[in-house]
């Protein structure tokens, strides 16, 4: 019944599809949405992986481009129902410029909504990011907060910046007219530090814990927490929330959501350690002997660094006082909003999603840094 011709309708559009999140909302579009007829998957890159989805009951369209170039997106966009707009720059350690960070999660935010408009697509489902609240500048914590909970967001750098804008203009959008006169209906998912199979960071301190003999230094006092979210589930909720849009309009139109799960809150070093314990390495304590203020003078010494060497070479250290401020400032969120709107509970338990993660790390062992 699932698969007949009648039953397949919808088309969607992932940009960013190849990405992190985007590889895992596309499988699960794949695996859990059974009215899909054609996905489209808009990225810079493509992924090799791609090919072998297109023996699947569902047309698979690979397209190479950018969400800078209007043109570019509205041709994405034309015909589909749903657009899951994933793409943007994850760039917090300063390898790309502001402007480029602007040009792409901004204004590559606003050719997704444009396109949308000129070509009568109705639903939009953007990830924004916890970033968008905080941590902010003052280095305040978050604790267990959720989407109504007040905190001064201010922020300086360009990631969290661009991201805040960039959801300011999706969800001023729900409501706007599209072509043929219905109304755009649109809301922004938040995640907050996202792992899982395929997670880059966990990748990169893997093989620095296998440089330095199996150890890793601690450097953020465990009181610290985090919330952290499992790939699978982030990839569900956006699933969930564009399936549950149109049925639910007037309640989910221009909301914003938290992405959580049952994942514990830990530092984020500790957090890492659930998986990268299991697959041999230490967290060694040294926090007394690099206390917080060397640790910002080491920070602050390589953005200075940087700035030097930009003419020669791209030198972006995964500590910076941006990233020391984020890893050392407590932010977790209690929330179940997306239960009450949507239904949403987490496809994955935490058992599973760390079992998922450890398989993947050891996966990733045999392979160069
Ligand atoms: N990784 C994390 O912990 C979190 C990520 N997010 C958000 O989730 C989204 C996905 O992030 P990740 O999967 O982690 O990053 P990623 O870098 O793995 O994926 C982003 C994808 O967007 C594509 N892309 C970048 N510029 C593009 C352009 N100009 N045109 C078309 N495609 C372009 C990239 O090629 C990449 O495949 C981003 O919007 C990010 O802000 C939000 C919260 C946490
Ligand atoms: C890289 C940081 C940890 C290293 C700190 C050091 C050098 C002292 O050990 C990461 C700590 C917190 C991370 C960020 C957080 O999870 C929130 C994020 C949300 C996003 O939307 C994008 C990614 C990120 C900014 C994430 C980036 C890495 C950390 C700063």
């Amino acid at each position: 019944m699932a698969d007949s011709a009648e039953t397949r309708k919808l088309v969607y559009l992932v940009t960013g599809g190849c990405g992190f999140l985007g590889e895992h909302v596309v499988r699960m579009l794949l695996q859990r949405e059974p009215r899909l007829y054609e996905l489209r998957v808009f990225d810079l890159h493509l992924g090799p992986w791609l090919e072998e989805l297109k023996t699947g009951p569902v047309q698979v369209t690979a397209i190479q481009g950018d969400v800078t170039q209007a043109h570019e997106v509205a041709a994405a966009v034309a015909g589909a129902h749903v657009v899951i707009h994933t793409a943007g720059l994850v760039d917090v350690f300063g390898r790309a410029s502001p402007e480029t960070i602007y040009e792409v999660n901004v204004q590559g935010t606003k050719n997704v909504i444009e396109a949308c408009v000129q070509t009568g697509t109705r639903f939009l489902v953007y990830t924004s990011s916890m970033e968008v609240v905080g941590p902010n500048i003052k280095g305040h914590p978050f604790y267990r907060g959720n989407e109504d909970t007040p905190y001064e967001a201010i922020h300086r750098h360009p990631y969290p910046c661009s991201k805040a804008q960039a959801e300011r203009l999706v969800l001023e959008a729900n409501g706007r007219k599209v072509h043929g006169g219905l109304s755009l209906v649109t809301c922004a998912l938040r995640p907050t530090g996202i792992y899982g199979e395929g997670h880059q960071i966990m990748r990169d301190f893997y093989h620095q814990g296998l440089r330095l003999g199996g150890r890793l230094f601690r450097a953020i006092p465990a009181s610290v927490e985090h919330s952290r979210v499992y790939v699978g589930n982030v990839a569900w909720m956006h699933v969930l929330v564009a399936q549950e849009l149109e049925q639910r309009a007037a309640l989910m139109g221009g909301q914003v959501y938290f992405c959580y799960d049952e994942s514990p809150y830990k530092s984020y070093e500790d957090f890492n350690m659930e998986f990268l314990g299991p697959c041999g390495l230490r967290l060694v304590d040294t926090r007394l002997l690099v206390p917080y203020w060397l640790l910002m003078l080491l920070a602050t010494l390589n953005a200075l660094l940087q700035w030097l060497l930009r003419p020669l070479l791209l030198y972006a250290p995964l500590l910076n006082p941006y990233t020391l401020a984020v890893a050392n400032t407590t932010f977790t969120v209690s929330t179940n909003k997306a239960q009450r709107h949507f239904g949403y509970k987490p496809l994955f338990s935490w058992e599973d999603s760390r079992t998922r993660t450890i398989r993947w790390v050891q996966a990733v062992e045999g392979s160069a840094p």
